[in-house]
């Protein structure tokens, strides 16, 4: 039965209790680096070979012996290629004997093929690329907790590094409960209706670097679902419910977080996604996620993404900010709320106009917003203020009104 909860978080206490209580993955697993773009490194890694192994050519050019130049600028008109001077091109390992490069654009040919120097080289050495100058053998090239990117992936190589140890996939397992739920492909019949968040959430699982363990529907039976949650516990890292959430006559999901392990929150301090839980039973974390697809997706891009976030060592992360100015009044409310928002452009400058959600579908509202802006519960904002808008796509895509 529903208990009013003596503790709603805001949005950022609910990310404290996530630090406090999500813990990194412990196992991992060792892949090649070819395949390994955003996994996240489960030790040092330390280069295994020195390059350029040998002194290279800078530039293109020709290779020289500095000593031919300690007099001065020594005379080139019986210079021969192969003894006085060799070509030496860019990366490539100087012939042996020549210590110094002369860059291509300082090097003129006469008819008769003879070399005639535009500039000298000042010192021995110049417009040569020295040993270890790109990576020097136990050199550390990537940190425990560092996502691989594609850089990195260039460096290791370098490196000699062709397998590397990473934290394993966290597993997430995702529970859809509900009679009136029909699984996504079939046709809804009169008074049902369609199961979209569980592929919603293997999308949001996809990108997280998630690897997702989608159950069938759970019908609303206290000891089905409770089997199904204790079933998920021992697969996964991460367990999802998804509905029953609330004060409903078969919402179930709180009595059986109580009765597998610890809850530690029992409702959110804001809407949309209030009725979103967190509970651990062990080392799992478990997270309610309410039935309405609208909370379903905020609480997911907030805190699964932030879990997973967590698991895998990342910090909690939002959306980049803007700081707009406020179109139009935001009405004050009794709870903490996620506005979407409408960032827009106007004589240079950004404003900002909340998305009324009343009487438009979600497509319509999805497609009006292009942020949020997180109000605070109490007496709202007044056109004309500055707020700052967390974004959803880059700069480049915001529009004139
Ligand atoms: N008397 C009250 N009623 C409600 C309250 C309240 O405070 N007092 N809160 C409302 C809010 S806010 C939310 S959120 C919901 C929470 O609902 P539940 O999490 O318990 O979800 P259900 O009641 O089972 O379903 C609600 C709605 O969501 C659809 N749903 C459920 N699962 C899925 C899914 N996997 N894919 C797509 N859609 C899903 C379900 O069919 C219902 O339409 O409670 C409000 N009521
Ligand atoms: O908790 Mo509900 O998702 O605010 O609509």
């Amino acid at each position: 039965m529903y208990k009013k909860p003596g503790f709603e978080p805001s949005r950022n206490e609910m990310f404290s209790i996530l630090e406090n209580n999500i813990k990194p993955m412990l196992e991992d697993e060792t892949i090649s680096v070819a395949t390994s773009l955003g996994r996240i490194c489960a030790e040092d890694v330390y280069a295994k070979n020195t390059l350029p192994n040998k002194p290279v050519s800078a530039r293109d050019g020709i290779a020289v012996h500095f000593s031919d130049f300690a007099k001065g600028t020594p005379d080139t008109s019986e210079w021969s290629e192969g003894k006085e001077y060799c070509f030496s091109n860019t990366g490539v390992a100087l012939s042996e004997g020549y210590d110094t490069v002369i860059t291509i654009e300082n090097v003129k040919f006469d008819k008769s093929g003879k070399v005639r120097l535009l500039s000298v080289p000042e010192k021995c050495g110049e417009g040569v690329g020295v040993e270890g100058g790109q990576v020097k053998e136990g050199e550390l090239l990537a940190y425990t907790g560092e996502r691989i990117s594609p850089s990195l992936i260039g460096i290791l190589l370098t490196g000699g590094v062709a397998n590397i140890k990473v934290l394993s996939k966290p597993k997430v397992a995702f529970i859809p409960t509900g009679d009136e739920l029909v699984p996504s492909g079939f046709e809804i019949p009169l008074g049902k209706n369609a199961e979209s968040n569980s592929l919603m959430l293997k999308a949001y699982i996809d990108e997280c670097g998630g690897e997702a363990i989608l159950y069938p529907i759970i019908p609303d039976v206290f000891e089905k679902l409770k089997e199904a949650i204790l079933s998920a516990i021992e697969i996964a890292d991460l367990v999802l419910i998804c509905a029953g959430s609330s004060k409903g006559s078969k919402d179930f999901t709180i009595d059986i977080l109580e009765s597998v392990g610890n809850v530690i929150v029992y409702e959110l301090g804001h809407g949309p996604g209030k009725h979103c839980s967190l509970a651990c039973s062990g080392n799992t974390p478990i997270i309610g996620l309410p039935g309405p697809p609208t909370g379903a997706d905020l609480t997911a891009a907030l805190y699964v993404k932030n879990t997973l976030r967590l698991m895998q060592m990342q910090p909690i992360h939002l959306p980049y900010r803007i700081i707009a100015m406020l179109a139009e009044d935001i009405n004050g409310r009794k709870i903490d709320f996620v506005s979407f928002m409408r960032v827009f452009i106007k004589d240079g400058q950004y404003y900002a106009k909340p998305v009324e959600m009343q009487g438009k579908t979600r497509a319509e509202v999805y497609h009006l917003q292009n942020g949020q802006f997180y109000l605070e519960k109490g007496s709202g904002i007044k056109a004309g203020t500055s707020i700052s808008v967390e974004m959803r796509y880059p700069r480049e895509y915001i529009t004139e009104a």
